[in-house]
């Protein structure tokens, strides 16, 4: 059975790689990893880095044949604050690292000021919404799209694209 192990606890992106495996003989662990990337990452190259890190350390410090890495961040642009999201694959057999990134909005001013003034998304998240852990639900993605596109959601968009170019790559090698 393939073992697979994502660098997260956190429920949104375990339910991602569940659900893009659904209905498969695989075996999914989760294990908080480090990233080795800031906790509120701030561009897509530091995004990468930190789903990159992750995917390869749950490989490290676990027996599974895959390692899936999924991290959130913001980017600064003239628009204003975008969030992202990418997502890393790692084999441990043939060293591949597959990357794919997801879907962005901006986020709104009131929020983006306070992230730039050095504060993590989840805790502005769950002041601005007077909720708690929306980090592990819908995520801001959910909030700012009316739940038409959750953070499940977006890092499944991500896990199909990981999935679909490991498939593609092992198809090519036949
Ligand atoms: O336990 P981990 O896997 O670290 O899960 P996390 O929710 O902290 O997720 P990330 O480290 O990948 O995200 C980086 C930061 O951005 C926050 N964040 C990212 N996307 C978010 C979202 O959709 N909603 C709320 N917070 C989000 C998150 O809480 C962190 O402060
Ligand atoms: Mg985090």
């Amino acid at each position: 059975m393939l073992r697979i192990v994502v660098g997260s606890h956190n429920p949104a992106k375990v339910q991602a790689v569940k659900n893009v495996f659904k209905g498969e003989r695989v075996e999914i662990i989760s294990l908080n990893v480090a990233s080795g990337v800031q906790d509120q990452p701030f561009s897509d190259e530091e995004t990468i880095e930190g789903a990159i890190n992750r995917a390869r350390n749950g490989l490290t410090e676990s027996d599974a044949q895959i390692g899936i890495g999924l991290e959130g961040g913001v980017v600064e642009t003239k628009h204003g604050l975008f969030l992202c999201n990418w997502g890393a694959l790692a084999v441990r057999e043939s060293s591949d690292v597959f990357i794919a990134g997801g879907a962005r909005i901006l986020l709104p001013d009131t929020v983006a000021n306070r992230l730039l003034a050095g504060e993590e998304l989840g805790p502005v998240m769950d002041e601005f919404t007077n909720r708690a852990g929306i980090r592990k639900k819908e995520g801001a993605i959910g909030v700012f799209t009316n739940e038409r596109i959750t953070r499940a959601d977006m890092f499944s968009h991500i896990m199909n694209m990981l999935v679909g170019q490991y498939e593609y790559k092992i198809g090519q090698q036949r």
